[in-house]
């Protein structure tokens, strides 16, 4: 296992093909991350000359409870050859990706939700995928005013685009930062990306924008298309209401496809909520890789004073008791000999940490254990975020 150089790394995306099980050639892999790599910390596993495993840390930034921007170590592109899998590789790479010397938090996306809890991550937020047909009426009272969205070239509207996300990512709980790799990655588009669908199209409202693509289909009863939104970024509530108007009132399209937080304010807008479909899906895992730097990082919504006992089996170094007190919404970290009030696991503290997954649901199920009645409920509350975090960015 070791950091690859930048050209080291030009065998990655083969890796990555094999194990993704990818249907499009290695030169599309290469062209979507071009601009990741020598931004990233890139990491190769070798068995003599071959490299059979890979993974990239991103350097992210990422809005916390409270406001903070906290640099995560952003762990995406894992893969390992199918010749060589469970021996360990993975387990390897995760002591790589993981030192204590290393970024207080780490976050990922995971194709499998199985794999990550081990090395301590826990789901910390969740979207919700959202059908909607379209033409649907708004409900009395709503106030939405699409004529100021306008349709824009991609390069016309990739300059706004940007601006948009900064001040979203500014005030809102979840958004990563981007370079520019960032950017052209979550943006790719190619005829396989596509796939029948239109390129992405842009549609800018002065406070946000909502980038999409439709599926043409045609019946015996006329259009029946569905349209697919990769992005919708809202700084307003006018921004909201006139980019839904616009979205639901595009013609030859019946089917709105969307992913959003659990509390996205869509269906508050419709007639009647059960208007839309909702399926919910884990998004952002989060892991406190060290946690007496991390907790603090962040803002509490109510003060506490707990002490808890932390089970960490791959980061030893959280292992034991802390005393947590947070007042003013501060939080100080001290390592304690006394009684503890709970007990949990590190990655409970990860799912916790955007405010969106309640520790005392965990408790619920047992997964945290409570010693001192009203401890789970205490330091639940105090992590709890105003608004779900909205994590919907694969990276
Ligand atoms: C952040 C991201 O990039 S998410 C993308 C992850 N990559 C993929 O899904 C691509 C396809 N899969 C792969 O490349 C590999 O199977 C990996 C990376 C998931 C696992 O790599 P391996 O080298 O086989 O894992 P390794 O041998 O280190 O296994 C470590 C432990 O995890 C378990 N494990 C590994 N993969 C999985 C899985 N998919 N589901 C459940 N458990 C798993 C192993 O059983 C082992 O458990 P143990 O410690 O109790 O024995």
């Amino acid at each position: 296992m070791r950091q690859q150089t930048t050209d080291e790394a030009a065998t990655t995306p083969a890796v990555l093909a094999a194990a993704f099980l990818a249907n499009h050639s290695i030169e599309e892999i290469r062209a979507k991350e071009v601009g990741l790599t020598e931004h990233s910390v890139n990491l190769g596993a070798y068995a003599g000359d071959r490299q059979v495993g890979a993974a990239q840390v991103q350097d992210r930034g990422l809005r916390v409870p409270g406001g903070a921007l906290v640099r995560v170590a952003g762990l995406t592109s894992v893969a390992v050859a199918p010749d060589h899998r469970r021996r360990g590789v993975l387990t390897k790479i995760m002591r790589a990706v993981l030192p204590r010397s290393g970024q207080a938090v780490s976050a990922l996306w995971a194709s499998e939700s199985a794999i990550y809890g081990r090395y301590g991550y826990g789901v910390a937020s969740e979207i919700t995928h959202f059908t909607v047909p379209t033409k649907v009426p708004f409900r009395v009272g709503v106030d939405a005013d699409p004529t100021v969205v306008r349709e824009l070239p991609r390069e016309e509207a990739m300059p706004v685009v940007r601006g948009l996300y900064e001040r979203f990512a500014e005030t809102t709980v979840g958004p990563l930062t981007r370079i520019d790799g960032n950017w052209d990655y979550h943006f790719y588009d190619s005829a396989r990306v596509q796939a029948g669908r239109t390129p992405l199209r842009f549609a800018v409202h002065p406070d946000g924008y909502a980038v999409y693509r439709a599926q043409p289909k045609w019946t015996d009863n006329g259009p029946g298309g569905t349209l697919f939104v990769h992005e919708f970024i809202a700084n307003t509530p006018q921004a909201v209401t006139g980019l839904w108007r616009y979205l639901l009132d595009i013609d030859l399209v019946t089917t709105v496809e969307y992913e959003g937080s659990g509390d996205d304010p869509l269906t508050l807008l419709l007639p009647d909520s059960r208007i839309a479909l909702r399926k919910r899906f884990h998004a952002l895992h989060i892991r406190l890789t060290d946690l007496e730097r991390a907790l603090p990082l962040r803002g509490y919504l109510a003060p506490v004073d707990v002490v808890v006992e932390v089970a960490d089996a791959f980061c030893p170094w959280n292992t034991g008791r802390w005393h947590l007190v947070a007042n003013g919404g501060q939080m100080t970290v001290a390592s304690t000999e006394a009684a503890p009030d709970l007990e949990l696991d590190v990655r409970d503290l990860g799912a916790a940490y955007l405010g969106g997954i309640r520790l005392s649901t965990l408790a619920a199920a047992g997964l945290v254990r409570e010693h001192t009645v009203g401890a789970a409920a205490a330091l639940s509350n105090a992590m709890l975020a105003e608004r779900e975090p909205s994590c919907r960015e694969v990276f």
